[in-house]
Protein backbone atom coordinates (compact mmCIF):
# COMPACT_ATOMS: atom_id res chain seq x y z
CA UNK A 1 0.00 0.00 0.00
CA UNK A 2 1.45 3.47 -1.40
CA UNK A 3 1.59 6.96 1.37
CA UNK A 4 0.28 4.42 4.83
CA UNK A 5 -3.32 4.25 3.08
CA UNK A 6 -4.21 7.74 2.99
CA UNK A 7 -5.23 7.78 -0.97
CA UNK A 8 -7.01 4.72 -0.24
CA UNK A 9 -8.90 6.07 2.73
CA UNK A 10 -9.21 9.32 1.34
CA UNK A 11 -11.11 7.40 -1.48
CA UNK A 12 -13.24 5.19 0.87
CA UNK A 13 -14.68 8.33 2.56
CA UNK A 14 -15.73 9.90 -1.26
CA UNK A 15 -17.38 6.40 -1.62
CA UNK A 16 -19.00 6.98 1.46
CA UNK A 17 -19.90 10.56 -0.01
CA UNK A 18 -21.36 9.61 -2.88
CA UNK A 19 -23.39 6.15 -1.75
CA UNK A 20 -24.86 8.25 1.07
CA UNK A 21 -24.79 11.35 0.22
CA UNK A 22 -26.42 11.09 -3.81
CA UNK A 23 -27.69 7.50 -3.22
CA UNK A 24 -25.70 5.74 -5.82
CA UNK A 25 -24.95 2.04 -5.51
CA UNK A 26 -21.08 1.42 -5.01
CA UNK A 27 -21.08 -0.81 -8.62
CA UNK A 28 -22.24 2.40 -10.40
CA UNK A 29 -19.63 4.53 -8.52
CA UNK A 30 -16.33 2.27 -9.29
CA UNK A 31 -17.95 1.60 -13.12
CA UNK A 32 -17.74 5.27 -13.12
CA UNK A 33 -14.09 5.04 -12.54
CA UNK A 34 -14.07 6.16 -9.30
CA UNK A 35 -11.26 4.15 -7.82
CA UNK A 36 -9.40 3.80 -11.10
CA UNK A 37 -6.88 6.42 -10.29
CA UNK A 38 -5.59 4.31 -7.60
CA UNK A 39 -3.08 0.93 -8.04
CA UNK A 40 -4.55 -2.08 -7.41
CA UNK A 41 -4.01 -2.96 -3.34
CA UNK A 42 -5.37 0.27 -2.66
CA UNK A 43 -8.14 -0.01 -5.04
CA UNK A 44 -9.43 -3.32 -3.00
CA UNK A 45 -8.98 -1.44 0.22
CA UNK A 46 -10.58 1.32 -0.54
CA UNK A 47 -13.65 -0.60 -1.30
CA UNK A 48 -13.02 -3.07 1.75
CA UNK A 49 -12.73 0.13 4.24
CA UNK A 50 -16.02 1.28 2.15
CA UNK A 51 -18.09 -1.77 2.69
CA UNK A 52 -16.68 -2.70 6.05
CA UNK A 53 -17.97 0.85 6.95
CA UNK A 54 -21.79 0.69 5.39
CA UNK A 55 -21.75 -2.68 6.96
CA UNK A 56 -21.15 -1.18 10.37
CA UNK A 57 -22.76 2.22 9.82
CA UNK A 58 -25.37 2.39 12.78
CA UNK A 59 -22.65 0.46 15.51
CA UNK A 60 -20.45 3.96 14.33
CA UNK A 61 -23.15 6.41 14.76
CA UNK A 62 -24.47 4.81 18.02
CA UNK A 63 -20.40 5.49 18.92
CA UNK A 64 -20.37 8.69 17.63
CA UNK A 65 -23.69 10.06 18.73
CA UNK A 66 -22.07 9.80 22.71
CA UNK A 67 -18.84 12.51 21.40
CA UNK A 68 -21.13 14.72 19.25
CA UNK A 69 -23.48 17.66 20.23
CA UNK A 70 -25.25 17.77 16.77
CA UNK A 71 -24.03 15.79 13.52
CA UNK A 72 -21.34 17.75 11.56
CA UNK A 73 -21.72 17.71 7.66
CA UNK A 74 -21.96 14.24 5.53
CA UNK A 75 -18.36 14.67 4.35
CA UNK A 76 -17.17 14.87 8.15
CA UNK A 77 -19.27 12.16 9.20
CA UNK A 78 -18.15 9.81 6.91
CA UNK A 79 -14.74 10.35 7.69
CA UNK A 80 -15.89 9.77 11.72
CA UNK A 81 -17.62 6.80 10.68
CA UNK A 82 -14.69 5.42 8.57
CA UNK A 83 -12.31 5.95 11.66
CA UNK A 84 -14.80 4.83 14.07
CA UNK A 85 -14.88 1.22 12.15
CA UNK A 86 -11.30 0.80 11.45
CA UNK A 87 -10.70 1.95 15.24
CA UNK A 88 -13.15 -0.54 16.53
CA UNK A 89 -11.72 -3.36 14.07
CA UNK A 90 -8.41 -3.03 15.65
CA UNK A 91 -6.59 -0.74 13.68
CA UNK A 92 -3.39 1.42 14.67
CA UNK A 93 -4.86 4.35 16.67
CA UNK A 94 -2.39 7.13 15.31
CA UNK A 95 -2.49 5.90 11.80
CA UNK A 96 -6.44 5.97 11.71
CA UNK A 97 -6.64 9.51 13.73
CA UNK A 98 -3.47 11.12 11.24
CA UNK A 99 -5.21 9.84 8.22
CA UNK A 100 -8.51 11.08 9.02
CA UNK A 101 -7.57 14.54 10.04
CA UNK A 102 -5.07 14.84 6.67
CA UNK A 103 -8.68 13.62 4.71
CA UNK A 104 -10.59 16.62 6.57
CA UNK A 105 -7.83 19.20 6.35
CA UNK A 106 -7.19 18.81 2.74
CA UNK A 107 -10.93 19.96 2.33
CA UNK A 108 -11.73 23.79 1.47
CA UNK A 109 -14.96 23.91 3.36
CA UNK A 110 -14.34 21.69 6.12
CA UNK A 111 -10.93 21.44 6.42
CA UNK A 112 -11.51 24.18 10.03
CA UNK A 113 -13.39 20.52 11.88
CA UNK A 114 -10.09 18.36 11.45
CA UNK A 115 -9.73 19.34 15.31
CA UNK A 116 -13.12 17.91 15.89
CA UNK A 117 -12.06 14.84 14.17
CA UNK A 118 -9.44 14.52 15.81
CA UNK A 119 -10.89 14.87 19.03
CA UNK A 120 -13.60 12.52 18.82
CA UNK A 121 -11.68 10.05 17.48
CA UNK A 122 -8.83 9.62 19.73
CA UNK A 123 -11.88 9.51 22.44
CA UNK A 124 -13.15 6.65 20.37
CA UNK A 125 -9.70 4.87 20.32
CA UNK A 126 -9.26 5.70 24.15
CA UNK A 127 -12.74 4.14 25.18
CA UNK A 128 -11.76 -0.10 24.13
CA UNK A 129 -13.41 0.24 20.98
CA UNK A 130 -13.20 -3.11 19.95
CA UNK A 131 -15.39 -3.97 23.24
CA UNK A 132 -17.75 -1.31 22.55
CA UNK A 133 -18.67 -2.32 19.05
CA UNK A 134 -18.96 -6.09 20.24
CA UNK A 135 -21.69 -5.17 22.47
CA UNK A 136 -24.09 -3.06 19.92
CA UNK A 137 -26.87 -5.02 18.26
CA UNK A 138 -26.53 -5.89 14.58
CA UNK A 139 -27.10 -2.63 12.35
CA UNK A 140 -30.85 -2.94 11.40
CA UNK A 141 -32.48 -2.93 7.85
CA UNK A 142 -33.40 0.70 6.92
CA UNK A 143 -37.55 1.08 8.01
CA UNK A 144 -38.52 0.62 3.90
CA UNK A 145 -37.20 -2.63 3.75
CA UNK A 146 -37.72 -4.15 7.24
CA UNK A 147 -40.99 -3.81 7.21
CA UNK A 148 -41.74 -6.20 4.41
CA UNK A 149 -39.61 -8.04 5.25
CA UNK A 150 -40.94 -8.98 8.69
CA UNK A 151 -44.21 -8.99 7.44
CA UNK A 152 -43.03 -12.17 5.32
CA UNK A 153 -40.78 -13.73 7.41
CA UNK A 154 -40.97 -12.54 11.29
CA UNK A 155 -38.98 -10.17 13.00
CA UNK A 156 -37.21 -13.06 14.36
CA UNK A 157 -35.62 -14.09 11.11
CA UNK A 158 -35.00 -11.02 9.81
CA UNK A 159 -32.97 -9.68 13.43
CA UNK A 160 -30.66 -13.08 11.97
CA UNK A 161 -30.51 -12.02 8.57
CA UNK A 162 -29.41 -8.63 10.10
CA UNK A 163 -26.87 -10.38 11.53
CA UNK A 164 -25.74 -12.24 8.84
CA UNK A 165 -25.38 -8.89 6.44
CA UNK A 166 -22.98 -7.51 9.11
CA UNK A 167 -21.23 -11.15 9.31
CA UNK A 168 -20.46 -9.93 5.48
CA UNK A 169 -19.31 -13.11 2.68
CA UNK A 170 -16.98 -15.52 1.87
CA UNK A 171 -15.95 -16.28 -1.81
CA UNK A 172 -17.87 -18.87 -3.27
CA UNK A 173 -16.47 -20.89 -6.71
CA UNK A 174 -18.04 -22.99 -8.89
CA UNK A 175 -15.91 -25.64 -10.80
CA UNK A 176 -16.31 -27.40 -14.16
CA UNK A 177 -17.82 -30.25 -13.94
CA UNK A 178 -15.09 -32.94 -12.74
CA UNK A 179 -12.22 -30.14 -12.23
CA UNK A 180 -9.94 -30.59 -9.30
CA UNK A 181 -10.73 -27.67 -6.93
CA UNK A 182 -8.55 -29.42 -3.92
CA UNK A 183 -5.75 -27.26 -4.33
CA UNK A 184 -7.81 -23.87 -3.67
CA UNK A 185 -7.92 -24.99 0.49
CA UNK A 186 -11.63 -24.33 0.84
CA UNK A 187 -14.47 -26.05 2.09
CA UNK A 188 -16.94 -27.92 -0.02
CA UNK A 189 -19.94 -26.65 0.89
CA UNK A 190 -23.64 -28.94 0.73
CA UNK A 191 -24.70 -28.09 -2.45
CA UNK A 192 -21.11 -28.68 -4.11
CA UNK A 193 -19.98 -24.99 -4.37
CA UNK A 194 -16.37 -24.55 -2.78
CA UNK A 195 -16.30 -21.58 -0.10
CA UNK A 196 -13.07 -19.58 0.88
CA UNK A 197 -13.09 -17.64 3.68
CA UNK A 198 -9.65 -15.48 3.00
CA UNK A 199 -9.11 -15.95 -0.24
CA UNK A 200 -6.65 -12.54 -0.87
CA UNK A 201 -6.98 -11.53 -4.63
CA UNK A 202 -9.12 -13.63 -6.55
CA UNK A 203 -6.80 -13.54 -9.98
CA UNK A 204 -4.13 -15.09 -8.33
CA UNK A 205 -5.93 -18.17 -6.98
CA UNK A 206 -4.65 -21.33 -8.26
CA UNK A 207 -6.96 -23.08 -11.74
CA UNK A 208 -7.99 -19.06 -12.31
CA UNK A 209 -5.81 -18.31 -15.12
CA UNK A 210 -6.83 -21.91 -16.73
CA UNK A 211 -10.36 -21.37 -16.24
CA UNK A 212 -11.15 -24.44 -14.03
CA UNK A 213 -13.68 -22.04 -11.95
CA UNK A 214 -15.31 -19.01 -11.38
CA UNK A 215 -16.85 -16.88 -8.93
CA UNK A 216 -20.63 -17.63 -8.17
CA UNK A 217 -22.25 -17.55 -4.82
CA UNK A 218 -23.60 -20.94 -3.60
CA UNK A 219 -27.14 -20.10 -3.70
CA UNK A 220 -26.43 -18.26 -7.13
CA UNK A 221 -24.90 -21.55 -8.21
CA UNK A 222 -28.23 -23.63 -7.82
CA UNK A 223 -31.07 -22.17 -10.40
CA UNK A 224 -28.26 -23.67 -13.17
CA UNK A 225 -28.03 -26.88 -10.91
CA UNK A 226 -31.93 -26.93 -10.66
CA UNK A 227 -32.01 -26.90 -14.67
CA UNK A 228 -29.60 -29.90 -14.90
CA UNK A 229 -29.22 -29.53 -18.74
CA UNK A 230 -28.36 -32.37 -20.64
CA UNK A 231 -25.63 -32.34 -22.81
CA UNK A 232 -27.10 -30.89 -26.38
CA UNK A 233 -30.07 -28.70 -25.08
CA UNK A 234 -31.01 -25.63 -26.63
CA UNK A 235 -30.82 -23.48 -23.72
CA UNK A 236 -31.55 -20.04 -23.45
CA UNK A 237 -30.18 -18.13 -20.49
CA UNK A 238 -32.12 -14.50 -20.40
CA UNK A 239 -30.72 -11.78 -18.37
CA UNK A 240 -27.18 -13.54 -18.68
CA UNK A 241 -24.61 -11.54 -17.26
CA UNK A 242 -22.02 -11.34 -16.18
CA UNK A 243 -22.27 -15.21 -16.85
CA UNK A 244 -22.35 -17.41 -13.65
CA UNK A 245 -25.01 -19.07 -14.85
CA UNK A 246 -23.92 -19.17 -18.45
CA UNK A 247 -20.80 -21.13 -17.14
CA UNK A 248 -22.62 -23.83 -15.58
CA UNK A 249 -25.04 -23.96 -18.37
CA UNK A 250 -22.32 -24.45 -21.13
CA UNK A 251 -19.72 -26.37 -18.83
CA UNK A 252 -22.70 -29.00 -18.43
CA UNK A 253 -22.87 -29.59 -22.49
CA UNK A 254 -26.49 -26.87 -23.12
CA UNK A 255 -25.92 -25.19 -26.35
CA UNK A 256 -26.58 -21.63 -25.24
CA UNK A 257 -28.18 -18.74 -26.36
CA UNK A 258 -26.85 -16.11 -23.73
CA UNK A 259 -29.33 -12.15 -23.95
CA UNK A 260 -28.55 -9.55 -21.88
CA UNK A 261 -29.78 -6.06 -22.70
CA UNK A 262 -26.19 -4.36 -21.06
CA UNK A 263 -23.23 -4.31 -23.54
CA UNK A 264 -21.14 -3.21 -20.34
CA UNK A 265 -21.83 -6.48 -18.17
CA UNK A 266 -22.06 -8.43 -21.72
CA UNK A 267 -18.55 -7.35 -21.81
CA UNK A 268 -17.68 -9.54 -18.75
CA UNK A 269 -19.31 -12.61 -19.69
CA UNK A 270 -17.62 -12.48 -23.13
CA UNK A 271 -14.27 -12.56 -21.00
CA UNK A 272 -15.76 -15.36 -18.53
CA UNK A 273 -16.14 -17.37 -21.83
CA UNK A 274 -12.72 -16.83 -23.38
CA UNK A 275 -11.16 -17.45 -19.38
CA UNK A 276 -12.93 -20.85 -19.36
CA UNK A 277 -13.06 -21.61 -22.85
CA UNK A 278 -16.40 -22.58 -22.80
CA UNK A 279 -18.92 -21.47 -25.78
CA UNK A 280 -22.10 -19.46 -25.98
CA UNK A 281 -24.06 -17.49 -28.42
CA UNK A 282 -24.03 -14.17 -26.74
CA UNK A 283 -26.99 -11.08 -27.86
CA UNK A 284 -27.33 -8.22 -26.61
CA UNK A 285 -30.95 -7.62 -26.75
CA UNK A 286 -33.98 -6.43 -24.74
CA UNK A 287 -35.17 -9.97 -23.06
CA UNK A 288 -39.14 -8.85 -24.30
CA UNK A 289 -37.68 -8.78 -28.27
CA UNK A 290 -36.35 -12.60 -27.79
CA UNK A 291 -37.50 -14.91 -30.27
CA UNK A 292 -37.28 -18.79 -30.56
CA UNK A 293 -37.68 -22.06 -29.37
CA UNK A 294 -35.86 -23.65 -26.30
CA UNK A 295 -35.54 -26.76 -25.08
CA UNK A 296 -35.33 -24.82 -21.51
CA UNK A 297 -34.96 -21.17 -20.49
CA UNK A 298 -33.27 -19.84 -17.03
CA UNK A 299 -35.00 -16.11 -16.59
CA UNK A 300 -32.76 -14.97 -13.96
CA UNK A 301 -35.07 -11.74 -13.80
CA UNK A 302 -33.81 -8.12 -12.64
CA UNK A 303 -34.89 -7.27 -9.22
CA UNK A 304 -34.12 -5.64 -6.04
CA UNK A 305 -31.07 -7.36 -5.34
CA UNK A 306 -32.65 -7.51 -1.66
CA UNK A 307 -30.82 -10.76 -0.82
CA UNK A 308 -26.96 -9.81 -2.13
CA UNK A 309 -26.87 -7.25 0.87
CA UNK A 310 -24.11 -9.27 2.93
CA UNK A 311 -22.00 -8.52 -0.39
CA UNK A 312 -23.45 -4.95 -1.00
CA UNK A 313 -24.18 -3.18 1.74
CA UNK A 314 -24.98 -0.19 0.37
CA UNK A 315 -27.82 -0.85 -1.27
CA UNK A 316 -30.08 -0.75 1.51
CA UNK A 317 -28.71 2.87 1.63
CA UNK A 318 -28.62 3.82 -1.26
CA UNK A 319 -32.17 2.49 -2.69
CA UNK A 320 -35.96 3.65 -0.49
CA UNK A 321 -37.65 0.98 -2.53
CA UNK A 322 -39.44 3.35 -5.33
CA UNK A 323 -38.26 1.84 -8.35
CA UNK A 324 -39.66 -1.79 -6.60
CA UNK A 325 -42.96 -2.02 -8.26
CA UNK A 326 -41.56 -1.87 -11.69
CA UNK A 327 -39.30 -4.17 -11.63
CA UNK A 328 -42.40 -6.46 -10.08
CA UNK A 329 -44.15 -5.67 -13.36
CA UNK A 330 -40.86 -6.37 -15.72
CA UNK A 331 -40.42 -9.47 -14.09
CA UNK A 332 -44.19 -10.51 -14.69
CA UNK A 333 -43.49 -9.35 -18.46
CA UNK A 334 -40.50 -10.95 -18.73
CA UNK A 335 -41.42 -14.55 -17.41
CA UNK A 336 -44.72 -14.46 -19.88
CA UNK A 337 -42.94 -13.94 -22.76
CA UNK A 338 -39.95 -16.82 -21.94
CA UNK A 339 -43.03 -19.18 -21.50
CA UNK A 340 -44.01 -18.50 -25.56
CA UNK A 341 -40.42 -18.90 -26.61
CA UNK A 342 -40.54 -22.38 -24.22
CA UNK A 343 -41.43 -25.90 -25.96
CA UNK A 344 -43.74 -27.92 -24.94
CA UNK A 345 -42.67 -30.34 -22.34
CA UNK A 346 -39.57 -27.87 -21.66
CA UNK A 347 -38.58 -26.63 -18.32
CA UNK A 348 -37.96 -23.17 -17.39
CA UNK A 349 -36.40 -22.21 -14.16
CA UNK A 350 -37.37 -18.75 -12.69
CA UNK A 351 -35.12 -17.04 -10.16
CA UNK A 352 -34.60 -13.39 -8.64
CA UNK A 353 -31.71 -12.47 -5.49
CA UNK A 354 -34.83 -11.04 -3.76
CA UNK A 355 -35.64 -11.40 -0.19
CA UNK A 356 -39.37 -10.12 -1.29
CA UNK A 357 -42.51 -12.46 -1.93
CA UNK A 358 -43.31 -10.16 -4.59
CA UNK A 359 -40.27 -11.04 -6.84
CA UNK A 360 -41.14 -14.73 -6.10
CA UNK A 361 -43.43 -16.78 -4.59
CA UNK A 362 -46.10 -14.51 -5.77
CA UNK A 363 -44.84 -13.87 -9.38
CA UNK A 364 -45.35 -18.24 -9.59
CA UNK A 365 -48.72 -17.74 -7.42
CA UNK A 366 -49.55 -15.29 -10.64
CA UNK A 367 -48.27 -17.01 -13.14
CA UNK A 368 -49.23 -20.58 -12.64
CA UNK A 369 -53.04 -18.94 -12.54
CA UNK A 370 -52.36 -17.14 -15.85
CA UNK A 371 -51.10 -20.41 -17.87
CA UNK A 372 -53.03 -23.35 -17.87
CA UNK A 373 -50.08 -25.43 -19.07
CA UNK A 374 -47.73 -24.49 -16.59
CA UNK A 375 -46.89 -26.52 -13.73
CA UNK A 376 -44.31 -26.66 -11.11
CA UNK A 377 -41.89 -29.32 -11.19
CA UNK A 378 -40.48 -30.05 -7.51
CA UNK A 379 -38.62 -33.11 -8.38
CA UNK A 380 -35.97 -30.73 -10.17
CA UNK A 381 -35.46 -29.55 -6.50
CA UNK A 382 -33.95 -32.38 -5.22
CA UNK A 383 -30.29 -31.77 -5.65
CA UNK A 384 -27.69 -32.51 -3.22
CA UNK A 385 -27.79 -30.40 -0.45
CA UNK A 386 -31.34 -28.57 -0.58
CA UNK A 387 -33.16 -28.59 2.55
CA UNK A 388 -36.74 -30.12 1.78
CA UNK A 389 -37.43 -27.10 5.39
CA UNK A 390 -36.47 -24.43 2.14
CA UNK A 391 -39.34 -25.46 -0.08
CA UNK A 392 -42.12 -23.18 -0.36
CA UNK A 393 -45.74 -23.80 -0.29
CA UNK A 394 -46.27 -23.07 -4.32
CA UNK A 395 -43.10 -25.60 -4.45
CA UNK A 396 -40.04 -23.25 -4.75
CA UNK A 397 -37.26 -22.25 -3.62
CA UNK A 398 -36.95 -19.91 -0.39
CA UNK A 399 -32.95 -19.32 0.64
CA UNK A 400 -32.20 -16.56 2.62
CA UNK A 401 -28.84 -15.10 4.26
CA UNK A 402 -29.50 -16.15 7.62
CA UNK A 403 -29.39 -19.96 6.30
CA UNK A 404 -26.04 -22.31 7.04
CA UNK A 405 -25.19 -19.74 9.90
CA UNK A 406 -22.13 -22.34 10.83
CA UNK A 407 -21.24 -22.25 7.32
CA UNK A 408 -21.49 -18.50 6.84
CA UNK A 409 -24.55 -18.12 5.03
CA UNK A 410 -25.93 -17.80 1.95
CA UNK A 411 -27.36 -14.87 -0.89
CA UNK A 412 -30.91 -14.84 -0.15
CA UNK A 413 -32.52 -16.27 -3.64
CA UNK A 414 -36.02 -17.18 -5.19
CA UNK A 415 -35.89 -20.20 -7.23
CA UNK A 416 -38.80 -22.31 -9.17
CA UNK A 417 -38.76 -24.73 -11.70
CA UNK A 418 -41.74 -24.76 -14.21
CA UNK A 419 -42.91 -27.31 -16.70
CA UNK A 420 -44.49 -27.07 -19.73
CA UNK A 421 -47.39 -29.30 -20.93
CA UNK A 422 -46.57 -31.42 -23.62
C1 LIG B 1 -29.64 -10.66 -11.82
S1 LIG B 1 -28.73 -10.00 -13.10
C2 LIG B 1 -28.25 -11.42 -14.01
C3 LIG B 1 -27.13 -12.24 -13.41
C4 LIG B 1 -26.69 -13.36 -14.33
N1 LIG B 1 -27.78 -14.25 -14.68
C5 LIG B 1 -25.56 -14.19 -13.74
O1 LIG B 1 -25.78 -15.30 -13.28
O2 LIG B 1 -24.44 -13.70 -13.74
C6 LIG B 1 -29.98 -9.33 -14.11
C7 LIG B 1 -29.53 -8.92 -15.51
O3 LIG B 1 -30.68 -8.50 -16.24
C8 LIG B 1 -30.25 -7.61 -17.23
N2 LIG B 1 -31.44 -6.92 -17.75
C9 LIG B 1 -32.18 -5.95 -17.16
N3 LIG B 1 -33.23 -5.62 -17.94
C10 LIG B 1 -33.14 -6.41 -19.04
C11 LIG B 1 -33.93 -6.54 -20.22
N4 LIG B 1 -35.02 -5.80 -20.40
N5 LIG B 1 -33.55 -7.44 -21.15
C12 LIG B 1 -32.44 -8.19 -20.98
N6 LIG B 1 -31.65 -8.10 -19.88
C13 LIG B 1 -32.01 -7.24 -18.93
C14 LIG B 1 -29.24 -6.74 -16.50
O4 LIG B 1 -28.36 -6.12 -17.42
C15 LIG B 1 -28.55 -7.77 -15.59
O5 LIG B 1 -27.36 -8.20 -16.18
Amino acid sequence: MTDTGLSARRSAVHLLDQVLGENRLMAECLSAGALDHLPADDRARAQRLALETLRGLERADRLLQKHLRKPPALHIRNALRLGTVELCHGAAAHGVVNAMVQIVSAHKRHGPLKGLVNAVLRKIAADEPEQAWSHLRAPRLPKWLRAPLVQAWGSEAVSAMELAHLAGAPLDITGKPGADLGTLGGTKLPTGSVRLTNPGQVTALPGYDDGRWWVQDAAAALPGRILNPEPGMTVLDLCAAPGGKTLQLAAAGAIVTAVDSSEQRMKRLRENLARTGLTADLRVQDALQTEGTYDAILLDAPCSATGTIRRHPDLPHAKDGSEFGDLIALQAHMLAHAWTLLRPGGRMVFCTCSLLPDEGEVQIDEALGAHPDMTVDRDALARPGVDAAWITEEGGLRLRPDYWPDLGGMDGFYIACLRKDA
